[in-house]
C-alpha cells in the first residue's frame, strides 16, 4: 500500500512507524523541527520499552509524493483548512482519504442516515465544501483512535496506553462496507493496531467523544490528569459530565453507553496528558471547537440541559481564549 500521513505527529508518527514497518510504502508530511528530525533520522516510536524506527519519507508539501493508495490526515481538527491544499495531488480517482480527528468534525452531516436527528450548526462542517470539491464522498473514511501518543522531541513519538490497546475504528460517512475500508483495517491489523469491524462510526465517534469532552476539558480545568481517579470531586464531576455526554449522543440516535465501562475511565490512574491539554501546555492552537462547543451545541438542538459539560466546557474555553489557543467563531 503507498499511503502518506498528513501531519506527522503523536497519531500520525505512530501510525507511519507502525505502516512503514509493516512493509508498506509510507511517506509523511510535516513541517518545522518535525520535519528537519524525520529527514535527518527517521521517525522512532517510543512503546512497551521498545524503540521502533522507521525510515520514512518526509516532504513539506504534496507535489512530489504523488497520487497514494490511503491519505491519513492526522493533524489537529484546528488544522484541517490548511491541510485542503495539500490533498489534491495526493488523490486519484481510487484514493481514500481517513481522516482521524477527535470531536465532531466535518464529515458528520455526510450521509448520516436520514433517521437520525438533524445535527447542530458548528463551524467546522464548512470544510464539507472544500474537501468535496476535490473528493467523492465514498473516497472519505473516518477513523477513531484510542492509542495515547505524545511527541517526546522531533522525531521521536511515546505511546502512553498499554501495549496492545492500540485500537483504531474505521468507518465510511455512509457506514457503508467495501473492499477497500476491509484492506485498510487489514492492514493496519497486520501493522499491530487493532482495527476491528464496525457498524456505525458515528456511534464510534460519540463513544471516544463522550470521553474526551468530559476529560479533556476537565483536565484543562484542573491541570491535573491523575485527579480524576484521585480526587473525590474532580471524579464525580466526570461522571456527571460523562452522562451527560451520553445522554447528548443518545438524542441524536447513538446510545453508546451500553456495553462501555466509562466508570472504569474515571478510575483509570494515569499520568498521560489527554492531546488537548498537551496543546494547551504547549500553547498550540486547541480542539476546544470541536471537542468542547459542538457536543452543547447538540445539546441545545435535542433541547437538552448538560450544566456540568457546560460549566467546564466554559471554563476549559475561557483559558483557551485566553491564551489564544482558540478563537469562537
Ligand atoms: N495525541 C493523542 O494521544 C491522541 C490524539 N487524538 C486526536 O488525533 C488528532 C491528532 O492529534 P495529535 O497527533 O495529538 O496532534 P499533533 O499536534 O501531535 O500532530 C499533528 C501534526 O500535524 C502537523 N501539521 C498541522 N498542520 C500541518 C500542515 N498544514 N502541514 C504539515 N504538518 C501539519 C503539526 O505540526 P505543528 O506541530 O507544526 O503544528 C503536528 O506535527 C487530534 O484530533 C487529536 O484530538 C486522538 C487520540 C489520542
Ligand atoms: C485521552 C486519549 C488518549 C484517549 O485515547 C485521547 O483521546 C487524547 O489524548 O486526546
Amino acid at each position: 500500500m503507498k499511503c502518506c500521513v498528513v501531519g506527522a505527529g503523536a497519531i500520525g508518527g505512530h501510525l507511519a512507524v507502525k505502516l512503514c514497518r509493516a512493509g508498506h510504502e509510507v511517506a509523511v508530511i510535516a513541517r518545522g523541527p518535525q520535519l528537519a528530525a524525520i529527514r535527518a533520522a527517521g521517525l522512532v516510536l517510543e512503546q512497551g520499552g521498545q524503540a521502533l524506527h522507521a525510515d520514512v519519507r518526509a516532504a513539506e508539501g504534496s507535489g512530489e509524493l504523488g497520487v497514494q493508495d490511503v491519505v491519513f490526515v492526522t493533524t489537529k481538527a484546528t488544522a484541517l483548512a490548511s491541510v485542503v491544499p495539500l490533498l489534491p495531488p495526493l488523490v486519484g480517482s481510487a484514493t481514500r482519504v481517513v481522516f482521524i480527528q477527535n470531536g465532531i468534525t466535518w464529515w458528520y452531516p455526510l450521509g448520516l442516515p436520514a433517521a437520525h436527528p438533524r445535527p447542530a450548526q458548528v463551524p467546522v462542517f464548512a470544510l464539507a465544501e472544500r474537501f468535496l470539491a476535490f473528493l467523492r464522498p465514498e473516497q472519505v473514511l473516518a477513523g477513531v483512535i484510542y492509542s495515547a501518543n505524545e511527541v517526546l522531541r522531533p522525531g521521536v513519538i511515546r505511546n502512553n496506553s498499554p501495549v496492545g490497546t492500540n485500537v483504531v475504528e474505521l468507518g465510511a460517512p455512509d457506514d457503508g462496507d467495501s473492499a477497500p475500508l476491509r484492506a485498510l483495517r487489514s492492514a493496519l491489523e497486520a501493522a499491530g493496531i487493532a482495527a476491528p469491524p464496525i457498524a456505525q462510526i458515528r456511534a464510534s465517534l460519540w463513544r471516544k467523544l463522550v470521553l474526551n469532552a468530559s476529560s479533556s476539558s476537565l483536565c484543562v480545568a484542573v491541570e491535573n490528569p491523575a485527579a480524576i481517579a484521585t480526587d473525590a470531586r474532580v471524579q464525580e464531576t466526570m461522571l456527571r459530565m460523562l452522562h451527560e455526554c451520553l445522554a447528548i449522543a443518545a438524542a441524536h440516535g447513538y446510545d453508546v453507553g451500553p456495553g462501555f465501562d466509562f466508570e472504569r475511565w474515571t478510575q483509570r490512574r494515569t499520568a498521560h496528558k489527554p492531546s488537548m491539554l498537551q496543546d494547551f501546555e504547549a500553547r498550540r492552537p486547541m480542539e476546544i471547537g470541536e471537542i468542547v462547543l459542538a457536543p452543547l451545541a447538540f445539546a441545545r438542538a435535542a433541547g437538552l440541559a448538560t450544566p456540568t459539560l457546560d460549566a467546564v466546557g466554559a471554563i476549559a474555553a475561557r483559558r483557551a481564549i485566553d491564551q489564544g489557543l482558540y478563537t469562537p467563531a
